[in-house]
Order: C-alpha cells, then sequence, then structure tokens
C-alpha cells in the first residue's frame, strides 16, 4: 500500500495526488498553503479548553450536531462494539464555541474548506469521463454554500490503563463525507487498511496534510475514488501518557444534493449518524 506524498506546487500535483487517491483513498500533501502555526495554536488552546470543566457547557445538540462530544457518548465506529476512546468537539460557522477559540477556528475552517474545495475540484478533474457522467451536478456545485462542512477538534486523553479490551483510540471506519482534510497529529497512531487487511501507518510527519475520501464520494464515483477504512491506534510506553490532538475538517456537500439512485446527502447522512449513535 503506497500512500503518496505529494508536493502541492509540484507541476504535476493534481494528476499523483489524485491517482494515490483512486489507488488508495488517500494522499498525503507536502508544502501546501495551511499555516502550520495556527494548526499548533489550535492544538494548544483546544488541548487546554479540554481540560477544563467549561467544556461541560457546550453539550452536543442532537438535532444540530455542534458542541462537545464527552467520552461517555462519544462515537461506535459501524460495525464496532466499543465505544472509541476520545472526545471531541464540532465546529460550524453557524454553532456554538468558545468565544476565545472561535477566532483561530473559524479562520482555520475557511483555509481548510478553501484547499478542500480545490482538492475537489482537482478530484473531478481527473475523474474519468465515464464515471464523471454519473456525477447528478459538478463536485465543485456540490458543496457551494454548503452549511454541514464540519471541523471536528478531537481529544484522545491519556490511557489509565482501565479502558475495556479492545477499545481503540478510533476504531476502524470509513468517513461520511465527500473529502476528509487532517493535518498531521501531535502523536501518531493513524492508520489505513489495505485491500489485503493489513494495516499501514499514514505518513503523519509534522507539517504533513493526509486527505481521504468519504462514503459520499465513493457513492457518487461508483467505487472510483475508494472510502478507505482508517483507525488510531493506541500508543504504548511513554505515548501512552499523553494526549492526542487531531483536527479533520469534514468536506460536506448542500443537503438536497443527490449522491446516487439510492441516496441524497441528507438521508445518507442521517443514516450514519443513527448507526454512530449520536442521533435518534
Ligand atoms: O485523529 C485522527 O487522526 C483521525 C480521526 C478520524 O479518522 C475521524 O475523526 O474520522
Ligand atoms: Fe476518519
Amino acid at each position: 500500500m503506497q500512500v503518496q506524498v505529494v508536493d502541492y506546487r509540484a507541476p504535476d500535483a493534481a494528476r499523483l495526488f489524485t491517482q494515490s487517491l483512486h489507488d488508495t483513498g488517500f494522499g498525503v500533501l507536502v508544502n501546501h498553503p495551511i499555516q502550520q502555526a495556527l494548526v499548533e495554536k489550535i492544538y494548544a488552546d483546544w488541548l487546554a479548553f479540554f481540560n477544563t470543566d467549561q467544556k461541560h457547557q457546550f453539550p452536543f445538540s442532537k438535532e444540530q450536531q455542534d458542541g462537545y462530544f464527552s467520552t461517555e457518548i462519544s462515537e461506535t465506529a459501524k460495525g464496532s462494539s466499543q465505544k472509541d476512546i476520545k472526545e471531541y468537539y464540532h465546529v460550524y460557522p453557524w454553532g456554538r464555541v468558545p468565544a476565545a477559540l472561535k477566532p483561530d477556528a473559524d479562520l482555520y475552517y475557511a483555509q481548510a474548506n478553501a484547499l478542500a474545495a480545490e482538492l475537489l475540484g482537482w478530484v473531478e478533474q481527473f475523474t474519468p469521463p465515464e464515471i464523471a457522467q454519473h456525477y447528478r451536478e459538478p463536485l465543485s456545485k456540490m458543496i457551494e454554500d454548503s452549511r454541514q462542512t464540519l471541523l471536528r477538534v478531537l481529544r484522545y486523553p491519556p490511557l489509565t490503563g482501565q479502558e475495556p479490551a479492545g477499545a481503540l483510540r478510533a476504531a476502524a471506519h470509513g468517513d461520511i463525507n465527500l473529502l476528509t482534510i487532517l493535518p498531521a497529529a501531535n502523536e501518531p497512531g493513524l492508520q489505513v487498511q489495505g485491500m489485503d487487511g493489513a494495516w499501514f501507518d499514514v505518513p503523519c510527519d509534522f507539517g504533513m496534510l493526509i486527505i481521504n475520501i468519504g462514503d459520499m464520494l465513493e457513492e457518487a464515483s461508483q467505487g472510483y475514488y475508494p472510502s478507505t477504512q482508517h483507525r488510531v491506534v493506541n500508543p504504548t510506553g511513554e505515548g501512552a501518557g499523553r494526549s492526542r490532538v487531531s483536527l479533520p475538517l469534514f468536506l460536506h456537500p448542500r443537503n438536497e444534493v443527490v449522491l446516487s439512485d439510492r441516496h441524497t446527502a441528507h438521508s445518507y447522512l442521517q443514516e450514519r449518524l443513527r448507526e454512530l449513535g449520536v442521533k435518534s
């Protein structure tokens, strides 16, 4: 399994990057426009937030899906019997965000959303015509004025040794959305599954940007772009005593977008949220 590390500014970046997405569901960019200093500041500020009780003032809304999800209500990956060992906060531009954290979160959201839109343009450009003819509208149009694109700030707490047997920081799952953009976390652990079922570490040197296909794009592209299973494994040794923070942006279409004969974006999302146990 070869997840390509591609220089965003190379002349053939779009071709190499989309080839990696087609082959593996994942691609990794270096030399990209996301400001590393901003990512590091967000990691530090949100880790401090997760370490206070202030987070309990923003309990997540089942209806809107914004706010704080504690370890107790954290999602259970589809097909898994254990909750993930994580807490997280869902940031939407229209949602509740602690005032002190909002300016940087909004800035990052805007930067990451703009890059995600550009990369979706690459994906569209390099879709073979026989696949692209099934897109119900151009991919770039699917995300226009979408209110669903979600910035998730994740905190995986230090392990205590009391975790239920078999529980992982994030059990194997596919993302629901079109594309996910994820700066390398402050600690290792992200793995991707190859065709043969084996697990591989995703290249994640600090400063790298990891992009993966979600289920909605797999659905719309009839499998040409695969939504690959990935997970976050538990650290051993000294790393077990440290928190891990990560910051995926999940690029979502507008609710009414038709993905396939089976699904609109809205129907697909509702089904998946119920499966995750975070929607009634
Ligand atoms: O924390 C990570 O590195 C990945 C998180 C993830 O896969 C997710 O939240 O969907
Ligand atoms: Fe994921």
